[in-house]
């Protein structure tokens, strides 16, 4: 960043920042970034190519003394903790510029119970709750933010377009669901007088799958979902068990508890509702019929995004052009697509109005060693990012 002529600091919650003030400090900043964390045993490109994206941009119009040509401010964040892989709160960054995170947030444990607010103070920062108030920026300082990332999907491959149009970004729901039984001998206990945590959670698991592929055979929510939300509902529904814990993990024990996640996802924040409802009530009823108990705690919740038109046609713009210094001229259209995938994004449109460029990737493969994004589409989305900041 201060490579690219960028003013530098890191924040409280471990946001690095790039600034310009350009020819007019006093107007709103456009901010642009994206996320610096990754999920475990992930690929190099979800979120860093939309940071590095940024700053190559900036470095050209430093190196071309171009910089303090800007109509305003621009800031690169690079975020912390998107993904939420260790709290499973996500926008643990975004969130506390946007101002959305409760002081509850310093609290949140992970897995070792060390809290938010412990790995903080490992890193010499005493977090109090003023911390939030003082990291939220005051949204009459801020034009908008936009963000370059991977699709993470296949679509674009398909349509054979490297750059695209993001419409709006899925709402998603994180649960945490945890299971007790009674535990006990493997080679004593009849079948029949089992309370066995780890097959009602293994039938609750099969029965989300079975859910989520046909919503339209199980949704109730007392007649409240419209045959238009399950429709849209079932052409975006997705829900993933990624992680699946027991205790005490012996090959010649039945379980006493097994704890496992629930990540669900939907264009239609009233169809996910639906789906969450529907799906605690059948989790119950399977613990019912099987005499275990359960939990079900929501760990995170983040309503469906509407991209920015007036943002979206300017990254629109900026795709072409860069499209055209490369390719000569161009005859289809840019495609906009939807994001399944989570981005801060959603954590920025609480604070401004937000704007998304996506790249295409190999196979639309992401979350995975094997993600890969060809070197030109790189370029591409280099040069996009430097023809929407010559635009602004
Ligand atoms: N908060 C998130 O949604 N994180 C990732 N980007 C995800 O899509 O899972
Ligand atoms: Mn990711
Ligand atoms: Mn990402």
């Amino acid at each position: 960043m201060e490579d690219a002529g960028l003013r530098t600091w890191v924040d409280q919650m471990g946001n690095v920042h790039g600034r310009v003030e350009g020819a007019n400090a006093n107007a709103e900043a456009l901010l642009v970034g994206s996320h610096m964390d990754t999920v475990v045993d992930a690929g190099k490109f979800d979120g860093a190519l939309g940071i590095v994206s940024a700053i190559s941009a900036l470095k050209v119009m430093h190196v071309n003394g171009k910089l303090q040509n800007l109509t305003r401010p621009v800031e690169v964040i690079a975020f912390c903790d998107e993904e939420g892989v260790r709290f499973q709160t996500t926008f643990l960054g975004s969130g506390a510029l946007a101002g959305i995170l409760p002081a509850t947030t310093l609290e949140i444990p992970d897995k070792r119970n060390v809290t938010v607010k412990d790995v903080l103070k490992e890193n010499s920062i005493e977090a109090a709750e003023e911390m939030f108030l003082q990291l939220k920026y005051d949204p009459k300082s801020v034009w908008g933010y936009v963000e370059l990332h991977i699709e993470q999907g296949p679509v674009l491959e398909q349509v054979g377009f490297p750059l695209g149009v993001v419409k709006g970004i899925a709402g998603q729901t994180r649960l945490k669901v945890t299971v007790r039984g009674s535990q006990g001998h493997a080679g004593t206990v009849p079948m029949s007088m089992r309370q066995d945590p780890m097959v009602a959670a293994a039938e609750q698991i099969v029965l989300m799958e079975s859910l989520c592929k046909h919503p339209e055979e199980y949704l109730s929510y007392d007649g409240r979902c419209s045959g238009s939300s399950i429709k849209s509902l079932s052409s975006s529904l997705v829900c993933t068990v990624g992680e699946i814990s027991t205790w005490p993990s012996a090959s010649n024990v039945i379980p006493g508890q097994v704890t496992y996640t629930v990540d669900i996802r939907a264009i239609d924040d009233l169809g996910r509702e639906a789906v969450i409802y529907d799906l605690s009530n059948r989790i119950y009823q399977i613990c019912d019929k099987r005499s275990v108990s359960c939990v079900i705690e929501h760990k995170h919740d983040a309503g469906a995004v509407i991209c920015d038109p007036e943002l979206s046609s300017q990254l629109k713009s900026a795709a072409y052009s860069a499209l055209k210094r490369m390719e000569g001229d161009i005859q289809d259209e840019v495609p906009t697509l939807m994001s399944g995938a989570g981005h801060d994004a959603m954590a920025m449109s609480h604070l401004t109005k937000v704007g998304m460029l996506f790249v295409r990737c190999r196979g639309g493969i992401s979350h995975s060693p094997q993600e890969d994004v060809l070197d030109d589409d790189v370029w591409a989305a280099g040069l996009a990012t430097l023809s929407f900041l010559e635009n602004l």
